[in-house]
């Protein structure tokens, strides 16, 4: 992969479930080096773009690729791509170290890279419990913890903050900026703006399944008090359904 292409790029991606029109035309990057917000209400498509990004879904027309390839064309893809997606998966009585080293293992990523990323998402504590005894922020940094697994350039996160508290907000927000000081691109999902004030340098935001807006994120702040104005003011504040 070139060094100077480390940009996710969504363009012009349709997809259609039977008749219902999903994704329209949305079109837009995620550039390295900074973490990039996806926005919208409930049911306005982030899943499913991300979905079609992370190769578990297919459009209709249109790419979204990784520094120019698609995420089934990585030989290993764990390497390249570190993506936290509908909770952690695993049998429930799997203890969390076992868990991390069964996809270490199978994905040739080292042993001690399993040690290293508990230390990263502060699990230590919880590397012997069992998957179904972890709480629901435990559950998000196991899942931040496999996305770390190969180190991977790019990040892609649905919702993850979900289910952490204050601390663990706070703490997420730290982590989730170092990884972007360190040259990752990150790409993340949310509804809850207040948080993503105070952590995304881009935001995109789409609506019944067109983009709405994007850009840096004090550009489209321009001439409002908060995110949640901007947000109200573009999606008319409605679930996606209504
Ligand atoms: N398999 C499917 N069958 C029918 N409709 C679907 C399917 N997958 C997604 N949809 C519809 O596509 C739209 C977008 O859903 P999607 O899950 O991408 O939204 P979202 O922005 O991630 O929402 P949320 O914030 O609630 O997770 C919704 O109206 C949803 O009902």
């Amino acid at each position: 992969m070139a060094q100077t292409d480390k940009t996710i790029e969504i363009s012009k991606l349709n997809k259609k479930h039977k008749t219902k029109q999903i994704l329209t035309d949305i079109s837009f990057t995620a550039k390295a080096g900074r973490i990039t917000a996806f926005l919208g209400p409930n049911g306005a498509g982030k899943s499913s773009t991300l979905r079609i990004l992370l190769g578990l879904d297919q459009d209709l027309s249109g790419s979204a690729t990784f520094g120019g390839k698609k995420y089934r064309e990585f030989f290993s893809p764990l390497k390249m791509v570190g993506a936290a997606f509908d909770g952690v998966g695993g049998a429930p009585r799997r203890r969390v170290k076992t868990h991390l080293k069964m996809i270490a293992q199978s994905n040739q990523i080292s042993q001690r890279r399993v040690s290293e990323v508990l230390i990263l998402v502060d699990l230590v504590h919880k590397s012997q419990a069992r998957l179904g005894e972890l709480s629901l922020g435990e559950g998000q940094r196991l899942g931040l913890a496999v996305a770390l697994l190969g180190d991977p350039q790019y990040l892609v996160l649905d919702e993850p903050t979900n289910g952490l508290d204050p601390l663990g907000i706070r703490w997420f927000r730290e982590f989730i900026h170092q990884q972007a000081q360190a040259g990752k691109t990150i790409l993340l999902s949310s509804h809850i703006l207040g948080e993503i004030e105070a952590m995304a340098d881009d935001v995109v935001m789409i609506n019944r399944g067109q983009l709405v807006v994007s850009g840096e994120l004090q550009d489209v702040m321009k001439n409002l008090s908060s995110l949640e104005e901007v947000f109200f003011a573009l999606t008319e504040g409605g679930n996606a359904d209504d």
